[in-house]
């Protein structure tokens, strides 16, 4: 059964990009529940992906929210494009951003959900005077630029600390925040994550190793009966 609390949102960097539209569709019908879109620049990390013309090619295979990590210096020039391409949540480093606070009122101008990604390294304490313009917190597992790598166990504290922040935060204000994670997220560690306080997870190799429909609803589902116990 799926749990509404926890969402599954596989990253197609690790998809078959000669046929994107397909595999969003297959991992949506598979039983995922977003699609996380990891953007970089050659700049901001040392890798090249796409920008929002494929964001704006994929779109129309899937109702699914569409999660736009930019991993991209500077921002804010692409955050009207992505919008218009059918990003519902767009997230970025907040080291990238000369003026944090601006851009995330730029992606809430354009209709987007807004959130902070924080690397392995990058304090709590950039959401410190913004929580009220984040709709989602993005911790990295690992250092962003690749797939494929593995979970950072340090992570698992830095969950902790942030959920008991947000859980803070919504008690005084009534105003939820979603908490994600972001790389290295397996069968046998997602359980784990979920009960340090992830309720968002990216998963990308993992999930495309299923090769096919069949494989990613297999996989899926194993995420699913892991996160059941939790
Ligand atoms: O943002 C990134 C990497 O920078 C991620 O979204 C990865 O694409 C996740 O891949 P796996 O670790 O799940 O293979
Ligand atoms: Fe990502």
């Amino acid at each position: 059964m799926k749990d509404n609390r926890f969402k599954i949102a596989p990253s197609i960097l690790s998809a078959d990009f000669a046929r994107l539209g397909a595999e969003v569709e297959d991992v949506i019908k598979a039983g995922a529940d977003w699609i996380h879109f990891d953007v970089m620049d050659n700049h901001y990390v040392p890798n090249l992906t796409f920008g929002p013309m494929v964001c704006k090619a994929i779109r129309p295979w899937t109702k699914a929210p569409i999660d736009v990590h930019l991993m991209v210096e500077p921002v804010d020039s692409l955050i009207e494009p992505f919008a218009k391409a059918g990003a519902d949540y767009i997230t970025f480093h907040p080291e990238a951003s000369r003026h944090v606070d601006r851009t995330l009122s730029l992606i809430r101008e354009n209709g987007c959900k807004a959130g902070l990604v924080l690397n392995p390294a990058t304090s709590l304490d950039w959401l410190t005077y913004e929580m009220d313009k984040i709709d989602m917190v993005l911790l990295m597992s690992v250092n962003p630029g690749f797939g494929g790598q593995s979970f950072i166990p340090e992570t698992l504290h830095k969950l902790q600390e942030c959920r008991w922040i947000l859980d803070q935060y919504e008690k005084k204000t009534g105003k939820k925040i979603l908490l994600e994670v972001d790389g290295g997220v397996k069968i046998d560690n997602i359980a784990e994550i979920a009960a340090a306080g992830a309720e968002v997870f990216v998963a990308g190799s993992a999930v495309f190793s299923g090769k096919n429909y069949e494989g990613y609803k297999k996989i899926i589902n194993n995420f699913r009966k892991e996160l059941d116990g939790v």
